[in-house]
């Protein structure tokens, strides 16, 4: 959107409508008029052809602020909403009509501006009216992703439209499924590539550590604190920050984490100096998001802030056309790393391969193919120990005396996997590795499940 463009309030409180009037006048915006129910706004719109509709929920009349962004999607009218409104049901239903935005109320001028520039880039690399400078087909060279699925030929071409942006995004997917790759190839093709990447893993970090992690604190802010430290935000100045596992976030550092991403300003602990920075925000998580929005874990505005340029990546079983490309790149890497020759690998296995559910997705078949070819005596793989034998090994035939739920079968094998590791999550030989899984994911699900590691 630009400042030229018109912008219709459909707000049946007339106080709200008038003060958001006010708030886009004074920001050089052009509203071109204001409707108090969905019956006026579409008579509007056929009149003035507004180029953005900002929707409230709640409306007068009988159609809701829902129905009208039904109706604009349709109509391929771009819109925001604006809401007092947040509860699960609400938040469902106005995702499914792909709105621009969502601001929840009550906001300041800056996060309403904020909140339209955003959409307007949104809306403009939809599009196609903004243009990344990298339009040529990127190569797996290049991003370092391996696979030529349609899936994975979409996600290239959205990672090469997001990157040079300053645009947050979100990248959403199970374990294993290559977040933390998809952020790095990001970072690669973003103009800050010569600037910090900084890792945040919010799964691994103790809760009361977390703030001071992220921001820093000065020297005696709390007790233990000797030193002034630089927070991950301070490093990450200029550059990009990746938070990982971000549905682990406290909500008390989630407000905070809110202000850096909307006013790019925070405080370190025990200090009074606001510190600026800029820098570009990628997260991930594993987590439903929504889920945790509904269930009172996760701020809706910094799910909406976050999800502004969402990622989901498929599991491995979602696009088995990817998984004998990624078999013959792992031999080739693990054969270079182990010093052995292996040119190809028997049709049967690869067959066994292709039709295996994945659960780990490409950590497992990685883990699953770095095996192969360290047990390897030939240029030939001719076997391949699949995962699924060493877990029925694992569990034995000890069936449980009850049926368990998809989250105590979840814990209980994972309490085992760690009576087998001695007690070890990560490395070599450590539950994570037998769950083919990655260290800081079983970490986040021993927390979830309460499990107590008592190290001897
Ligand atoms: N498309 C790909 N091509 C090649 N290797 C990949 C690809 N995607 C993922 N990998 C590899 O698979 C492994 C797991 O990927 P990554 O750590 O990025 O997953 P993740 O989704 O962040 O996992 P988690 O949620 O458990 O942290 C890594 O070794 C990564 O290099």
């Amino acid at each position: 959107m630009s400042k030229k463009d018109k912008i219709l309030i459909v707000e049946d409180e007339f106080i709200v409508a008038y003060d958001l009037k006010l708030m886009l006048t004074k920001g050089g915006y052009l509203v071109t008029g204001i409707a108090s129910s969905v019956e006026r706004a579409l008579q509007y719109i056929e009149e003035k052809k507004p180029d953005w509709v900002l929707i409230d929920v709640i409306l007068k009349g009988e159609l809701t602020g829902i129905d009208l962004a039904q109706i604009l999607h349709k109509k391929n009218i771009p819109f925001l909403f604006i809401s007092a409104n947040t509860n699960h049901s609400c938040l469902e239903s106005a995702k499914k009509t792909q709105p621009y935005g969502f601001l929840v109320k009550p906001f300041r001028d800056k996060d309403l501006f904020v909140m339209l520039d955003i959409a307007r880039h949104r809306y403009g690399i939809e599009r196609g009216f903004i243009k990344t400078e990298t339009q040529v087909e990127l190569t797996s060279e290049v991003t370092g992703l391996i696979g030529k699925s349609s899936f994975m030929k979409e996600l290239t071409y959205k990672i090469q439209v997001v990157a040079p942006t300053p645009t947050s995004v979100l990248i959403l997917g199970e374990t294993g499924t290559g977040k933390e790759k998809v952020a790095k190839a990001i970072y690669a093709l973003s103009n800050r590539n010569n600037q910090p990447f900084i890792t945040v893993n919010c799964a691994a970090l103790p809760i009361n550590l977390i703030e001071s992690e992220l921001f820093g604190h000065e020297k005696g802010a709390f007790t233990g604190a000797h030193q002034r430290r630089i927070g991950k935000f301070e490093q990450a100045h200029g550059g990009t920050i990746f938070l990982d596992e971000i549905g682990e976030m406290p909500l008390e550092a989630q407000v905070k984490l809110l202000r850096v991403l909307q006013e790019k300003e925070f405080e370190r602990i025990g200090s009074d100096t606001t510190l600026k920075v800029d820098i570009r925000v990628i997260a991930a998580t594993n987590r439903n998001l929504e889920k945790e929005v509904s269930e009172g874990r996760f701020r809706l505005d910094l799910y909406y802030r976050l999800n502004v340029f969402p990622l989901e990546l498929l599991p491995l079983r979602e696009r088995k056309e990817d998984i004998e490309d990624l078999v013959y790149y792992f031999l080739e890497k693990y054969g270079l790393l182990l010093g052995k020759k292996i040119t190809s690998i028997n049709n049967s296995v690869l067959e066994k391969l292709k039709n295996y559910a994945w659960h780990g997705n490409i950590r497992e078949l990685e883990h699953c193919i770095e095996r192969a070819v360290l047990l390897a005596n030939n240029a030939e793989i001719n076997t391949v120990q699949m995962p699924e034998s060493k877990t029925v090994h694992q569990i034995g035939s000890e069936l449980p005396s009850a049926i368990l739920t998809m989250d105590e079968m979840e814990k209980e094998h994972i309490i085992n996997t760690l009576k087998a590791s001695n007690g070890r999550v990560s490395g070599a030989g450590g539950a994570a590795e037998l769950l083919g899984i990655s260290a800081q994911t079983l970490y986040s699900k021993i927390k979830k499940h309460g499990i107590k590691l008592v190290y001897k």
